[in-house]
């Protein structure tokens, strides 16, 4: 308590909302999956217990999908979670509740995991901010531990918030030494006003397309947009070819099915299987060979190979052998990227927020494919914010008969989009690992610059 002002720290009486999969005392912590039911946690999470200390109510805990290995926000322990901007469609996953409830004004500042998108695909679906920092930034230590043997694209914690300020306020509470003694294993970087605060122009790359799934026109609107609105204030955009998403997307899969989905049937199997992950559920269930013809007639019929990449990468790589190649090309992927990054002198990254906006409920696993512009980031390693930049209008939506219909997932997106209107449309905003202050001042500016705009 601070005799002065008679706060009790940073975030004094603000209530917050935290996803299930956080550890709380006295709760059960399932991740939607009944293998987990009535085990009562008998430890708190690192980072609630730094944000209590700074004065921060924790009241509500939020929904998520079943595993949190997809972005629709289903389970047969809690329910369905529906977006509140249009009750037909989802929030988005993992973190939907969180997403929901903060778009529904029932929340102002809540937390998120991202291992795929989890904190960005629904800050997007619902038009709210998000971040997902660097692996390890801040703690991540008591939270469920499905899966947490996978080491090579892990899971971050982070903050979702009504607005930009609700983004800061955490990560200035939690890059206090108290959290440092708490988890030693977070390197101890305080929060650094100095990059946050500063002034110097920047070289802001971006891109409006990933060279796999082209975003629908609102979604490219939006980074337009915001590269517009940062070059009034003074930073020099530049146009960035972004990297293999085949590559991307295989690594990911690879890498978080390293163990062929062992451990997800294992967890699921004396559960009801969510409608949402029937289909992936019975891809680790068939014989190999079964699941790669039937992904192989998937991409055939579906005119994309991705499905087949899909359906091959999620029965793991096959050995340990094999993984530590899967690592070493993880390292390559990253390298590549970095060279590509230095070449441009790029200091922050733009991209649209995901490739198009809410989807229809039950509706996800038709365009899956979606999720490559949020999973890039996770194998990187890079903190990602995401922000509200726009709405979908009359003339987006017209603007979509122009779109492409050659892949099935095209087709699904063309159909889905009908009736979007007025939905909510993010970007994301990347930087180097540990650079959270950059990415936070960028889209600081660029509330700032969108508000004037307004
Ligand atoms: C009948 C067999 C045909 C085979 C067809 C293949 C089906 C493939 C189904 C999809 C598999 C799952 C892909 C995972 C994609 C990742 C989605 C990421 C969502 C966000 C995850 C996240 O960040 N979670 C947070 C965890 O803390």
């Amino acid at each position: 308590m601070d005799m002065k002002t008679g706060k009790k720290g940073y975030l004094h009486g603000i209530p917050i909302s935290v996803k299930e999969n956080y550890y709380l005392e006295g709760y059960d912590c399932t991740g939607g999956m009944s293998i987990y039911l009535d085990d009562c946690v008998t430890e708190e999470n690192t980072l609630i217990k730094i944000l209590k200390k700074q004065g921060a109510i924790p009241f509500v805990r939020t929904n998520i999908p079943q595993s949190m290995m997809t972005y629709e926000c289903s389970n047969p322990i809690y329910g369905q979670t529906k977006n509140p901007h249009d009750v037909t469609r989802g929030p988005g996953g993992s973190s939907g509740g969180e997403a929901a409830l903060i778009a529904a004004k029932g929340s102002i500042l809540g937390f998120g995991t991202d291992i795929g998108g989890s904190i960005r695909i629904p800050s997007h679906f619902c038009g709210v901010y998000g971040l997902k920092p660097t692996v390890g930034r801040i703690s991540k230590k008591n939270m469920l531990p499905f899966q947490s043997g996978q080491t090579l694209v892990q899971a971050a914690a982070g903050p979702l918030a009504s607005d930009m300020g609700g983004l800061v306020a955490v990560m200035k509470s939690l890059l206090v030494p108290a959290m440092f003694e708490q988890d030693p294993t977070c390197p101890p970087i305080e929060f650094r006003n100095e990059i946050f605060e500063s002034k110097r122009p920047l070289r802001i790359g971006y891109f409006l397309d990933n060279g796999y799934i082209t975003p629908v026109p609102a979604c490219q609107r939006a980074v337009s947009l915001a590269t517009e609105v940062l070059q009034t204030r003074g930073h020099t955009i530049v146009k960035f070819d972004p990297p293999d998403m085949y590559a991307c997307f295989e690594l990911f899969l690879l890498s978080t099915f390293g163990d062929g989905g062992e451990s997800f049937i294992e967890a699921l199997k004396d559960d009801l299987v969510d409608p949402a992950l029937k289909l992936a559920h019975m891809g680790l269930i068939l014989p190999r060979w079964l699941n790669l013809f039937l992904g192989w007639v998937l991409s055939k019929f579906g005119r994309d190979k991705m499905m087949y990449i899909l359906s091959k990468s999620m029965r793991g790589p096959g050995s340990v052998g094999k993984y530590w190649k899967i690592a070493e090309r993880n390292e390559a992927y990253k390298k590549q990227m970095l060279r590509r990054w230095r070449a441009n002198k790029l200091d922050v990254l733009i991209c649209p927020g995901f490739a198009f906006p809410a989807v229809r409920s039950g509706n996800v696993f038709n365009v899956m494919g979606g999720v490559t512009y949020t999973v890039l980031f996770n194998l990187l390693n890079y903190p990602t914010g995401s922000m509200p930049v726009t709405k979908v209008t009359c003339e987006d939506e017209a603007n979509m008969a122009d779109y492409p219909s050659k892949t099935a997932y095209e087709k699904a997106m063309k159909k889905d989009n009908v009736g979007s209107t007025g939905l909510p449309v993010n970007i994301q905003c990347a930087a180097q690992p540990y650079q959270e202050e950059l990415v936070l001042r960028v889209m600081a500016e660029l509330e700032q610059g969108l508000k004037a705009q307004n």
